[in-house]
């Protein structure tokens, strides 16, 4: 669903308190707004690596491999935070070197707008909202995660 909210703590809690209704899936930023929320992401392609992981996960990476998204992943069993990018998914972080390395990512790194692109096609139906949202006309799945 598109969102458009400054992004907080309080406002990702909520939006992933169990029950909620936009629990499920995951949530996209573009600098410091939400912009999307039960977003359902490509899952990774099928190669065989990352097949011990469930789907929040192979989401995750999915999602990294087709855009040059920035893509937190927390697991909910486990606790642990871990980014994906261009289809590989890196170690636990804690929460400084998570920042660390957000920083680095996100406020450092020019992104390459080409992958974006070639991608949009292909993520469009996945991303898009239900039909007859009010806001499904207007899905831009580009955004960064
Ligand atoms: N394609 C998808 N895109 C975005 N989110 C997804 C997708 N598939 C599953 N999820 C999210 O992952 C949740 C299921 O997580 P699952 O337990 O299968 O994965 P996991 O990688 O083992 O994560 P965890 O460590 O949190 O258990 C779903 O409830 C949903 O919120």
């Amino acid at each position: 669903m598109r969102l458009d909210a400054m992004v907080s703590v309080p406002f990702l809690e909520a939006l992933f308190a169990r029950n909620a209704p936009l629990h499920d899936g995951g949530v996209i930023l573009q600098s410091s707004r939400v912009v999307a929320a039960g977003c359902l992401f490509p899952l990774q392609s099928s190669d065989g690596t990352y097949r011990r992981y469930g789907t929040r996960h192979r989401a995750a990476i999915g999602l990294s491999e087709l855009t040059d998204a920035v893509v937190l992943v927390v697991s909910e069993e486990r606790g642990s935070m871990r980014i994906a990018l261009a289809g590989q998914l890196g170690p636990d972080l804690n929460g400084t070197e998570l920042r660390e390395q957000l920083r680095t990512l996100v406020y450092d790194r020019q992104v390459p707008v080409s992958r974006l692109d070639r991608i949009s096609d292909e993520a469009a139906p996945v991303m898009a909202p239900e039909p007859g949202s009010p806001t499904s006309t207007d899905a831009q799945p580009r955004e960064r995660a």
